[in-house]
């Protein structure tokens, strides 16, 4: 990964970059978008502050990749608007929004060496050659590609193609970058170097950011906020710890982290719960792992059923004869009391993440 985060380049373009890039607010106000009879997004309504990056969270389908494609100009929003820096940029084709994109498919010209790939956008807007040198050093050395340019695409890693494609998406000093599950491609250990390159340039150079993933784990550690989307909807958008700590829904409470569905007493916040599933006259609360621990006792209603060990945690799973199964993670020095077949109770530690009220009318499963 790169160490050239001090480097002089880094400082001088940086410095360069947050002045021109301050005044991108983006918004996409009140956007919907119809592919023939089927609707993919509907009065989306997202604000994106200046030299914030927000990332747009949801499963597959939910209509992540349309809402980039709108921002950027690839498609034309059925209606509503799209707003970069107080203007509107609906009509406007792609190549005169100023904005960068980066997508999964590594997608640099095979046939350019690293540097003039960098260089492209500046060459086709036709800055004079030293200019382009000088920009496409500084923006080598600081994605860690320095000593890399002359190579070809086919010569690099699959992180590395990906640096150069930021790099290249920055040449130009848009005013609004665009990411569209840029580390979907790359194996663990890349995947959260560059993840945290990529947020450590953004926040330098202060540009207006959106990030599309499905893998909520990355959402919640590159954003100021995430929005997550759930059939063309946003269910909820706020910072990375509310979404998780305090859900707006039971999608967000299940697509965001792992939780457990007991029903309950509409007194209860803590302590022991039997594991009930929600029925009548109980309201349905949904715990995180991490609130929840799992206590032996001879006559506890649930028992372990099995053990997952990731290393300093372990994943620990318990059913009950009722039916919900309940789920924590303890420190793995404490797994050993909780082997499958112990009988336990669950006991909640902290107020449930969310609460749905006996009678909401929502779907609850185990
Ligand atoms: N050009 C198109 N014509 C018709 N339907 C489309 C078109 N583009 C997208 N869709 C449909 O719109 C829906 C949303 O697609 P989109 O690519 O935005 O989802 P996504 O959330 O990015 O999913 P993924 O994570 O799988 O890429 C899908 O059902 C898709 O089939």
């Amino acid at each position: 990964m790169s160490t050239a985060t001090d480097t002089p380049a880094r400082q001088t373009a940086s410095a360069g970059a947050a002045t021109s890039t301050s005044e991108n607010e983006v918004v996409l106000e009140d956007v919907t978008k119809r592919f023939g009879r089927t609707t993919v997004l509907e009065s989306l309504n997202l604000r994106l502050a200046p030299g914030e990056l927000i990332s747009v969270l949801g499963p597959s389908g939910c209509g992540k990749t349309t809402a980039l494609r709108i921002l950027a100009g690839f498609e034309r929003p059925t209606a509503g608007r799209v707003l970069v820096a107080g203007q509107d940029v609906t009509a406007m084709p792609p190549n005169r929004r100023d904005i960068g994109m980066v997508f999964q498919a590594y997608s640099l010209f095979p046939n350019l060496s690293v540097r003039q790939n960098v260089e492209y956008g500046l060459r086709v807007r036709r800055v004079r050659a030293e200019a382009r040198r000088r920009a496409a050093e500084e923006l080598l050395e600081m994605c860690g590609l320095g000593s890399l340019g002359e190579r070809y695409p086919h010569q690099l890693s699959g992180g590395q193609q990906q640096r150069v494609a930021l790099a290249r998406a920055l040449a130009v000093q848009p005013s609004v970058l665009l990411l569209d599950e840029p580390l979907s491609a790359l194996d663990a250990i890349v995947r959260t170097q560059i993840r945290e390159e990529i947020r450590r340039l953004q926040q330098q150079l202060g540009i207006t950011t959106m990030f599309v993933t499905h893998d909520q784990e990355e959402a919640l550690a590159i954003a100021d906020r995430v929005a997550v989307l759930n059939g063309g909807v946003i269910e909820q958008i706020d910072v990375p710890q509310a979404v998780y700590q305090r859900p707006a829904s039971e999608f967000v409470a299940r697509f965001v982290g792992t939780v457990t569905t007991l029903g309950a007493e509409a007194s209860f916040t803590r302590g022991a719960l039997p594991a009930r599933l929600p029925g009548p006259g109980l309201d349905t609360v949904f715990i995180r792992p991490e609130d929840l621990t799992l206590v032996p006792a001879a006559d506890g209603g649930c028992t372990v059923v099995s053990q997952v060990y990731t290393g300093e945690r372990t994943v620990v799973r318990a059913e009950s004869a009722e039916g919900p199964t309940v789920t924590t993670s303890v420190s793995s020095s404490e797994a050993a009391d909780l082997l499958p077949g112990t009988r336990v109770t669950p006991h909640v530690l902290a107020a449930p993440a969310l609460r749905l009220p006996a009678g909401a009318a929502q779907r609850v499963s185990p």
